[in-house]
């Protein structure tokens, strides 16, 4: 992108993205046209909004109208919020320059963005004071953090012109998009996450096992906690073929690594997961040398089939004979790589 013409503001945005992306950011400053601003800008208000979510010192009176009404500071131009503890709470205290970096894009996109805010803001309301039960409300709450993401881009992708209308019409495949990235994500951070007091796996899984969430975490109940999690995954892999057919629609190469990268960073990570106790002692990271070699290699449908067959394989050659999803696990493996 031209630095010279790019405003100062909208420089700011981008060295923001880049400080809270980490590596994804070089994949958003690669696409195409409008929307390279346009994503850049989602990713920012999106980060906004779930640093507010994630912020345990806000008290939810407050955090409620906060984030109930959070797609409306995109109409003030001077809104932003300094109280924040987060690591990322740079796009809340200047938030101004992404408001204004907001309309500068065209009002396709403000409607796409305003519209996802407003939806997912509410949802993240729904689940501050429940806990997560049942299969239906993972998969809500996934819909509302992560689902809704999925869908705001596809319709972005659409609006830009740069892919068929069909990719933002199918909501569904978009959804599941989303929920394969978060699902991975509660999956591997369960540790993280139960240290902080969050609970994000569900109940009607994790209760089959164990009597607390956090028991999953004891020496004494290591091998019920595997079985649990090998059926989280279990769960996950049921997307994979939806993934396949929602990147199988997408023909610009740009949008093409910004959807691919992610997925196959999250299929490494279930395997890596996959029947693996240290999920329960510490965080399964991807190592960055493996993580750039699958980004290199993730640049087309076939490369990318490949990528899924070969760790969905690996979880399949690995499904202990004790374990009492094993049947299921095999099944959704073989459909998954029936789909790859
Ligand atoms: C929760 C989440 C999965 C939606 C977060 N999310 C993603 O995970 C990013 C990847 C990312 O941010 N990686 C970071 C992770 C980290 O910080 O460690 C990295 O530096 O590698 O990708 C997603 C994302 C990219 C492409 C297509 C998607 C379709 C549906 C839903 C999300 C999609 C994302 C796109 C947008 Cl616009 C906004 C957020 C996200």
């Amino acid at each position: 992108n031209d630095q010279v013409s790019m405003s100062a503001t909208l420089k700011r945005c981008y060295n923001y993205l880049t400080e809270t992306s980490r590596s994804f950011s070089a994949v958003i400053q690669a696409l195409d046209g409008e929307l390279r601003d346009a994503i850049c800008i989602f990713y920012l208000v999106l980060r906004a909004l779930d640093t507010v979510e994630d912020d345990m010192t806000i008290d939810n009176k407050l955090k409620i109208p906060m984030l109930k009404n959070f797609y409306k500071n995109l109409q003030d131009p001077q809104w932003h919020f300094t109280e924040s503890k987060e690591k990322d709470r740079i796009v809340l205290e200047d938030f101004p320059a992404i408001t204004r970096e907001f309309h500068e894009l065209a009002g396709v996109y403000h409607e796409v963005i305003s519209d996802i805010c407003c939806k997912m803001g509410h949802g993240m309301t729904v689940f501050l004071d429940r806990d997560i039960d049942t299969i239906e409300e993972w998969n809500e709450y996934c819909h509302y953090v992560a689902g809704l993401v999925g869908i705001g881009l596809s319709r972005l992708f659409s609006a830009s012109g740069l892919e068929d209308p069909c990719v933002g019409k199918d909501t569904a495949l978009a959804n599941n998009m989303g929920l394969f990235l978060q699902k991975t994500n509660i999956i591997r951070d369960y540790l993280e996450d139960i240290l902080q007091g969050r609970k994000f796996w569900p109940k009607a899984v994790w209760s089959k096992y164990v009597e607390q969430l956090t028991d999953l975490a004891l020496e004494k109940n290591r091998t019920q906690a595997v079985h649990c999690l090998n059926e989280l995954i279990t769960n996950a892999l049921e997307l994979v073929p939806d993934c396949i057919t929602y990147m199988s629609r997408i023909h610009n190469q740009s949008v093409f690594n910004f959807c691919a990268i992610p997925q196959v960073m999250a299929i490494a990570t279930l395997e890596r997961c996959y029947n693996n106790p240290a999920v329960f002692t510490g965080v399964v990271k991807i190592r960055k040398g493996e993580a750039v070699k699958m980004m290199m290699g993730s640049t087309s449908l076939e490369k990318v089939k490949a990528i899924m067959y070969h760790f969905t394989s690996e979880i399949y050659r690995r499904i202990p004979e004790n374990d009492p999803n094993a049947e299921r696990t095999r099944q959704v493996c073989m459909k998954a790589l029936a789909s790859s």
